[in-house]
């Protein structure tokens, strides 16, 4: 790439999108440059051979890392600074898989703190799985109800997906978020109130959805069943919240977590150290934490330019800031990763979704950061592909994982599978970068789409550690690289600002809401029969 030289990222940006022979399908032929963009770390493993990258643009990015200092704030970090300027709280959540390095802030070691709490976790999960705790009536637990909503569910449901492929599930988890009492009566319909315990996971305990709808409604299933509902009920909660506050009478325990770890970041607090363990026992939460924590190594010490998730992050910038690309899609071709794409859209669109620098200026438009949305390979393949080999361009992450499932070793037909899967895979990032030039009109596709491929090892909860680690620094670090805070979300504040006023009006019959709002209000407290109409008289009964 000889003219290259002297040019900056906007100006190269504006070369790729124009000069035919920086097409992907030209770049895939260095295989010099190829085997430069293939990265290990952390013990995964980043393909960024289908970006449009090259080593001028690659030192400039690097550059532009080096300027910001994003290195030296991850650091801070995790040393326990005060990252989380707007709310001035410290982002602690490495500090959860790192027990036994003393972390000190205020005098206090928090990494012990936080270490104390999983092997609370790790001791009551060990007497639930022995018997010694049971349910009200004596009987042992059979099934783990978890209530909690965003980054209190989110998370820990994808991890338990993941490791249910690989690791013996001692208790089944069931997960209620939402208030809809569909989800309320589809999940306590397949459960037997004797034997369930119940955990109700916010970190505010004021989440309307999880600490005044559902879990009523779940205290009066159990007491309706004769049982004492403080036996089956455990609270996982900030430390002073209303929920930590709460008298014996409520609640079997409470597992505190604290304002230094984010909802989002919060897998490897109690948040998800609790249910995991209770799921699979103790051991195998210790094996995904020790995964965290070799990633979270990775992600503080490695050089910049082998620094995997400061590569991601660089990427993202690339694409979203310099080359445009709207949104970057996750694609896990794993079942068991089937949830990854949910939490990493509230790990990345809650983090970064902000158009305010930490230093006041207001990001332009083409500068705020991409949507991230996804779902699983193949399946992705047959629904949402289409537009992206020929509709609206947009970056790709593919995830894959190496081992197949322990089965396939017996079987000729699971290992055919397997590599159908990798085929798949492999093939989807080739075409989505060359493209296809032969053939009708109709048949074309320009290609030229970046794609970064993932690879894990396996699905065991080391592996699951390291991609959990990986996502979150390579969100922090995205949100270093844009001078934004990763650690705050006052956006959603003003939807639940909403709710309140209009909670207020539907209790007071007061239907004068903005728009067609009072319509729906009216509708409704008329007893759900009529669809609203704009006169607020009643269409006939359905
Ligand atoms: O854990 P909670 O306090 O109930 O909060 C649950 C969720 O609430 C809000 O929607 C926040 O935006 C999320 O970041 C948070 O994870």
């Amino acid at each position: 790439m000889q003219f290259s030289h002297d040019l900056s990222l906007k100006e190269l940006a504006g070369k790729i999108l124009t000069e035919p022979s920086l097409h992907m399908r030209f770049l895939l032929e260095d295989k010099t440059r190829c085997q430069q963009l293939f990265y290990q770390g952390g013990g995964i493993s980043l393909d960024l051979s289908r970006q449009h990258l090259w080593e001028d643009v690659i030192n400039l990015l690097l550059k532009k890392a080096n300027q910001a200092g994003v290195q030296e704030k991850f650091a801070a970090m995790m040393a326990g600074k005060r990252v989380n300027k707007s709310e001035n709280r410290a982002a602690l959540h490495s500090a959860a898989r790192n027990p036994d390095i003393p972390l000190l802030v205020n005098n206090q070691n928090i990494a012990r703190i936080l270490g104390d709490i999983h092997e609370k976790a790790f001791e009551f999960s060990n007497k639930v799985h022995e018997k010694k705790i049971c349910g009200s009536k004596g009987e042992p637990f059979s099934d783990v109800l978890l209530l909690g909503i965003g980054g209190s569910r989110l998370g820990t449901q994808a991890v338990y997906e993941a490791l249910s492929s690989r690791h013996k599930n001692l208790l089944p988890l069931h997960f209620l978020s939402t208030v809809d009492p569909n989800a309320f009566i589809a999940q306590t319909r397949k459960l037997n109130p004797d034997t369930t315990l119940v955990l109700v996971v916010s970190k505010s305990f004021t989440t309307r959805e999880v600490v005044d709808i559902n879990l009523s409604q779940i205290r009066n299933w159990l007491e309706n069943a004769g049982l004492r509902a403080s036996e089956h009920i455990v609270h996982i909660t900030g430390k002073g919240s209303p929920g930590d506050r709460i008298s014996e009478s409520f609640c079997l325990e409470v597992f505190n977590i604290f304002d230094f770890i984010g909802g989002r970041y919060s897998v490897t607090s109690a948040v998800g150290s609790l249910p995991l363990s209770l799921a699979f026992g103790p051991d195998v939460v210790k094996k995904l934490l020790a995964g965290c924590r070799e990633m979270d190594i990775h992600a503080a010490r490695s050089p910049a330019d082998q620094n995997l998730p400061l590569l991601a992050a660089l990427c993202d910038i690339w694409n979203g800031d310099y080359l445009g690309f709207p949104a970057f899609a996750m694609i896990p071709y794993s079942a068991p990763l089937r949830y990854f794409p949910a939490h990493m859209q509230q790990l990345y669109m809650e983090s970064l979704g902000k158009s305010l620098t930490i230093t006041g200026e207001t990001l332009p438009h083409d500068k705020l950061a991409m949507f991230c949305f996804g779902d699983t390979g193949t399946d992705a393949q047959h629904s949402f592909f289409q537009m992206l080999h020929q509709g609206r361009a947009l970056a790709m992450d593919l995830i894959g994982v190496l081992q197949p499932p322990p089965e396939c070793r017996q079987s000729a037909e699971g290992h055919k599978a397997h590599e159908e899967l990798w085929t798949h895979l492999l093939a989807q990032a080739d075409a989505f970068a060359l493209g296809r030039s032969e053939g009708r009109p109709e048949q074309l596709c320009s290609g030229n789409r970046p794609v970064s491929i993932i690879t894990l090892k396996n699905l065991m909860a080391e592996d699951i550690g390291r991609l959990l680690a990986f996502l979150e620094a390579r969100t922090v670090y995205a949100g270093f690289l844009k001078n934004l805070n990763p650690f705050d979300q006052f956006g959603v504040e003003n939807g639940k600002l909403m709710a309140t006023e209009l909670r207020r009006n539907f209790s007071k019959s007061s239907f004068s809401s903005t728009g067609t709002t009072g319509f729906y209000l009216k509708a409704l407290k008329d007893g759900y029969l009529t669809f609203p109409n704009q006169n607020g008289t009643q269409d006939p009964p359905m």
